[in-house]
């Protein structure tokens, strides 16, 4: 598509950091934007794909910029964002299903991932992690390759990179660039790219630079003619030198070179409008003259009486016109289309991601011996505990245990969950990927079976190791276990969500922790008047007397303590009383409500904590 941009100025913090900047490009050519740090390159480029207040116009195919042309835009940001434990393979097609439009078959997306990792010669590396900090995976090299593969598999028509080849040696880069030249040639695609200091090799990959200084344009034209400008200005480039290199510091060290250069930048500009040409005259595509033959079928007596006069290049001038005509259409019905895919394609594909993802987060062997450990330790402290009053606090104390183990484990591995993916995340719903309620859902629903399966397994271990209240409450236990983890994990999760930093969600939660532990009716009976009422906010509570309800509403009698006298129960001070009922330790520790009025408030925590997790993800925490 044409790119053109005339006069854009952008003001912050009340200053002009852009001052009528313009360009154009055609294409299958390549633009650079250079300049010394500071000088407006991100700002210019952040303005030209949208996603900057400008004054000033951005015409494409000389429509201004709408949602349907910024569709067909791409930006490859310089930061890489991908999830660490996924292959490349995984990466590569979860983006292809996920941003691919929901009419194209899975072969055809496929198809086009498969052309994507050959163009980019990624092949050799596709089952290769994606890696992280702490996990090594991909190259540098193979990951810059593959965060620009994940933009190109929608087939944009205008690419933008944010310093492509920042990170990467010299030799990788070079590479890296003439595999986007040879790329953007073959498919006639227009490439804006804010570069460092590229080598000589690099600088003439593209074919036309905009330098920019102090928000200016310093220079705008072919790269291959600026060296001679800078003669004609009267700056002289060695011929050993790099000219990147040396137009960059020329600009930085002397004032007057900069003077001389943005007046004869302002002069051009001035004289008229900038100019306008092709670099690649050839090659218009196969597509396009297919389009072209359909439409001109259709206008056959017509099209004959208009192309007989014309010279070749006006033909082909019609030819772009006619596939510009076709792409405005195109981007018309896709405009009506928020998204690329539907819902359910959006779930199932985020499903399916975050489950591999997390799945290696949650159940390393690291985590499941940990808790084997856990549960056999407990195993062992409460071995067959006898039903006697002697032994009620053990048992007391191992229900508490387990609800408190089973809420505060998944509320952990939770607040660490999101602030970890919050960057690939921001950076997905940045560049509209996909709904934030089907991520949330997606989340929530595979997250929750890897959350469940350990406290799955330790609760059939451990219950009947203890001996706790036979098959009769076993099922419910099991059952209350697990919502007490759900629980724990949506609170874990609204955390990590609202606070920005790990080390703050961190200190949240474990204030929190603390906090119900006390509340939650194992340690205290006797909570002063004024800051009882904070018992009910504690989910641990709930849990905790939820299972108690279970452990001793319908179970075997307790057998009095061995001295009657110093039992707590009456009853067992009479003579011939050897056991009391067992619901009486319930009525004793004021565990008066109903298993299910214990039940409904553990839910409603469940529920309020993911609602307020999405509103604030949704309206809280924008990426910006
Ligand atoms: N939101 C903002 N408020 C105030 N000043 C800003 C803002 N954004 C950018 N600037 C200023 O605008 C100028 C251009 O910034 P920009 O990031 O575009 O430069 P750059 O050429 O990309 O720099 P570098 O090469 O160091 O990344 C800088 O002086 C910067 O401080």
């Amino acid at each position: 598509m044409d790119f053109e941009f005339t006069n854009i100025c952008v003001e912050a913090a009340g200053r002009l950091i852009l001052q009528n900047v313009s360009g154009t490009l055609k294409p299958g050519e390549l633009l650079a934007i250079m300049g010394p740090s500071g000088a407006g390159k991100t700002t210019l480029l952040n303005t030209l794909n949208g996603r900057k207040q400008f004054s000033g116009s951005i015409l494409v195919n000389g429509s201004p910029l709408n949602k349907a042309i910024k569709r067909n835009m791409c930006y490859v940001l310089q930061q890489e964002y991908f999830f660490g434990n996924l292959t490349l393979n995984d990466t590569l097609q979860f983006t292809a299903m996920i941003r691919l439009p929901e009419e194209m078959s899975r072969e055809n997306k496929m198809a086009r991932m498969n052309a994507v990792v050959k163009a980019l010669q990624l092949e050799g590396c596709l089952g290769t992690i994606m890696g992280d900090m702490f996990t090594p995976g991909l190259s540098g090299g193979e990951r810059k390759r593959a965060n620009i593969a994940c933009e190109l598999l929608r087939d944009p028509a205008i690419i933008f990179l944010d310093e492509p080849t920042t990170g990467l040696d010299s030799s990788t880069s070079a590479s890296l660039m003439s595999l986007l030249k040879a790329y953007a040639v073959q498919e006639r695609k227009t490439v804006i790219a804010s570069i460092h200091q590229p080598s000589s090799q690099i600088f003439f990959q593209f074919d036309k630079l905009l330098l920019l200084s102090g928000g200016q344009v310093a220079y705008f034209g072919l790269t291959e003619n600026v060296v001679d400008h800078f003669q004609s200005v009267g700056v002289e480039i060695a011929d050993d030198y790099n000219p990147a290199d040396f137009i960059l510091e020329a600009l930085a060290e002397s004032a007057e070179v900069r003077e001389k250069l943005l007046h004869a930048a302002n002069g051009s500009i001035r004289a008229g409008p900038i100019e306008k040409f092709s670099v690649t005259e050839q090659n218009n595509g196969k597509n396009l003259l297919d389009k072209v033959s359909e439409k001109f079928t259709k206008k056959k007596a017509n099209t004959t009486e208009e192309t007989s006069g014309m010279d070749p290049g006006s033909v082909r001038m019609s030819l772009l016109d006619l596939d510009n005509d076709l792409d405005a259409k195109d981007s018309v019905t896709n405009d009506n289309q928020k998204w690329p895919t539907g819902f359910w394609t959006q779930y199932s594909q985020l499903t399916i991601r975050t489950f591999k993802q997390s799945r290696s987060r949650i159940l390393t062997v690291n985590k499941c011996a940990e808790n084997l450990l856990v549960c056999a330790f407990v195993c062992l402290i409460f071995f067959q505990l006898p039903r006697t009053e002697d032994t009620l606090r053990d048992r007391m104390g191992a229900v508490f245990f387990i609800a408190a183990h089973w809420s505060f484990t998944p509320l952990f591995d939770a607040v660490t969950s999101f602030p970890m993916e919050r960057m690939v995340i921001n950076k997905e719903r940045l560049a509209g990927w996909y709904r934030l309620s089907a991520y949330y859902l997606a989340k929530m629903t595979s997250e929750l079976l890897l959350i469940l399966i350990q406290p799955l397994v330790f609760v059939i271990l451990a219950y009947w190791v203890i001996n706790l209240n036979g098959i009769a409450a076993f099922f419910a236990t099991l059952g209350t276990v697990m919502l007490n983890s759900v629980a724990g994990q949506s609170f874990g999760l609204f955390v990590g969500i609202a606070c920005l930093q790990v080390n703050q969600a961190m200190t949240v939660s474990i204030t929190f922790q603390m906090a119900i532990m006390l509340l939650g009716g194992l340690f205290t009976r006797n909570i002063p008047v004024f800051i009882d009422w904070m018992k009910y906010l504690s989910f641990l509570y709930y849990s905790f007397h939820s299972l108690m309800v279970l452990e001793f509403e319908h179970a075997q009698p307790v057998k009095c303590s061995s001295s009657s006298n110093s039992s707590v129960f009456l009853v067992c001070q009479e003579t011939n009383v050897t056991s009391i009922p067992s619901h009486m330790v319930l009525e004793y520790y004021d565990i008066t409500w109903s298993y299910w009025q214990y039940i409904l408030p553990l839910l409603l925590f469940t529920v309020i904590f993911r609602v307020l997790g999405y509103i604030t993800l949704r309206y809280f925490r924008k990426p910006f």
